[in-house]
């Protein structure tokens, strides 16, 4: 983390889920430098592409106000629904990483998985949102090996 936070200097590793948002939004075609962004995806990463961000948490005032001034929205919460299309910058481009079982007695488990973000509103104020299941959470998965992978190559003196 400390190579992370320092101009010039490589980590070991990015963290698995701020490297899968990183890479999400540059295969988007998203530009980041001098973005405006809100959520906890590990801000010395987002400094490496000039981004701004706003760290939210339990005990921050106005939310919404915030968040609705964000190009970028990352979310990872842990409560469905939080985040509403009222929430929300028309155009933002809006990463949800909830994974939160919620209780459906139609799925064959009695639960599915569902994110943080409301989508049916955000989808109406979002230029782009990632679903859930089936969005970040497949990306997140690919970076974590794409990590295991470089510290395998490392073990064997690959690079
Ligand atoms: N209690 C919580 N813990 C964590 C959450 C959360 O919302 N609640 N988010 C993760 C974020 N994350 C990694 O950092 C992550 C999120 C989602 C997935 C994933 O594989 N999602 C799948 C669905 C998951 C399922 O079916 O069980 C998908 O979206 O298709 C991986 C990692 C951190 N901890």
């Amino acid at each position: 983390m400390g190579n992370l936070a320092m101009r010039g200097r490589k980590p070991l590793f990015i963290p698995f889920a701020s490297k899968a948002c990183i890479e999400l939004l540059l295969r988007s075609g998203v530009e980041i430098i001098g973005k405006e962004g809100c959520g906890n995806w590990e801000k010395q990463n987002c400094w490496r592409h000039h981004a701004t961000v706003s760290t939210l948490h339990a005990f921050t005032k106005n939310p919404e106000h915030i968040s609705s001034e964000a190009d970028i929205v990352v979310s990872d919460v842990g409560v469905p629904n939080i985040v509403r299309g009222d929430w929300l910058k028309p155009g933002a481009f809006v990463i949800d990483m909830g994974a939160n079982p919620v209780k459906d007695s139609s799925c064959r488990n009695g639960y599915r998985i569902t994110g943080d973000v409301c989508f049916e509103e955000a989808i109406k104020v979002a230029s782009a949102i990632t679903p859930v299941p089936g969005g970040i959470g497949p990306v997140a998965i690919s970076m974590l090996l794409s990590n295991t992978l470089d510290s395998a190559k490392r073990a064997f003196t690959f690079t």
